[in-house]
């Protein structure tokens, strides 16, 4: 017999809330482990099976509530707070490396290292990920400075291809501001060597106003 892994918190007190965000942590954690795992293991059929059949009856247990789509978790510190579930920076995401984020004086740092599921190039970073990685640093450099805003335009450059399994370096740094425009420049380097680019970036922010955004999020608390 199973025990459930999640149910739905029971009172949104703020012990059961940092509860449930360990517990989402863990989760992701094993979820990535299992993630990196499969696409690197040369398991035989017959084990992949078998382990396909285990997923499935992991999955079924997640049983409670779940969230509608434009519904903000407990959890989520939506906007300018930690996001649980962020495809980038989210612990509770299979799909993050994830980006951990600390302030600079004149922006963000974002720290991480790619693996096997992140591959494009064989033995390097997709393309993709990496545009992934400098809009959230560059869109989180944005609500760091006061600016907060979507991404309009993003303009990516490659310079070298970015090697998996090597902590790497992301900076978000705004650059200027026009009205309601925020203009942002990104860079990912390795954390050996930061003065090589690998990646940059040139980003335009808008930020909605606010009848907009409360059209785009209507999840989104009154206080926020
Ligand atoms: C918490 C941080 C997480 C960060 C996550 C990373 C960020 C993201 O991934 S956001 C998701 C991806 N982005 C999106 O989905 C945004 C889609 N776009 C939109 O919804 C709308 O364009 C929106 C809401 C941003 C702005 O719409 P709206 O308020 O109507 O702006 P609009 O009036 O068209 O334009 C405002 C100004 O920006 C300018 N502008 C619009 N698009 C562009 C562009 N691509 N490049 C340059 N300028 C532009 C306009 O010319 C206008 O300028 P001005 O005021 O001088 O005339």
């Amino acid at each position: 017999m199973h025990t459930p892994l999640t149910e739905p918190p029971a009172e949104a007190g703020a012990d059961s809330l940092e509860d449930q965000k360990a517990a989402i942590t863990r989760l992701g954690h094993e979820l990535r482990t299992l993630v990196e795992t499969t696409v690197r293991t040369a398991a035989s059929p017959d084990t992949l099976h078998r382990v396909a059949d285990g997923v499935r009856q992991v999955t079924a247990q997640l049983t409670g509530r779940r969230r509608a789509r434009a519904e903000i978790p407990e959890v989520d510190g939506f906007p300018g707070g930690p996001r649980m579930y962020s495809p980038v920076v989210g612990a509770g995401s299979p799909l993050a490396p994830p980006v951990s984020i600390t302030p600079t004086d004149d922006g963000l740092i974002g720290h991480c290292t790619l693996g096997l599921a992140h591959e494009g190039p064989p033995g390097y970073g997709h393309g993709g990920m990496s545009a992934m990685l400098l809009d959230e640093l560059m869109g989180q450099a944005c609500t760091a400075a006061g600016t907060p805003g979507m991404t309009v335009s993003l303009q990516m450059r490659y310079h070298q291809p970015i090697p998996l399994e090597t902590p790497l370096r992301i900076l978000g740094r705004v650059t200027g501001t026009d009205n309601r425009k925020v203009f942002v420049t990104g860079t990912i380097t390795t954390e050996a060597d930061p003065s090589t680019r690998l990646v940059s970036a040139d980003g335009v922010f808008i930020a909605p106003d606010p009848d907009r955004a409360r059209a785009l999020f209507p999840g989104l608390r009154e206080e926020a």
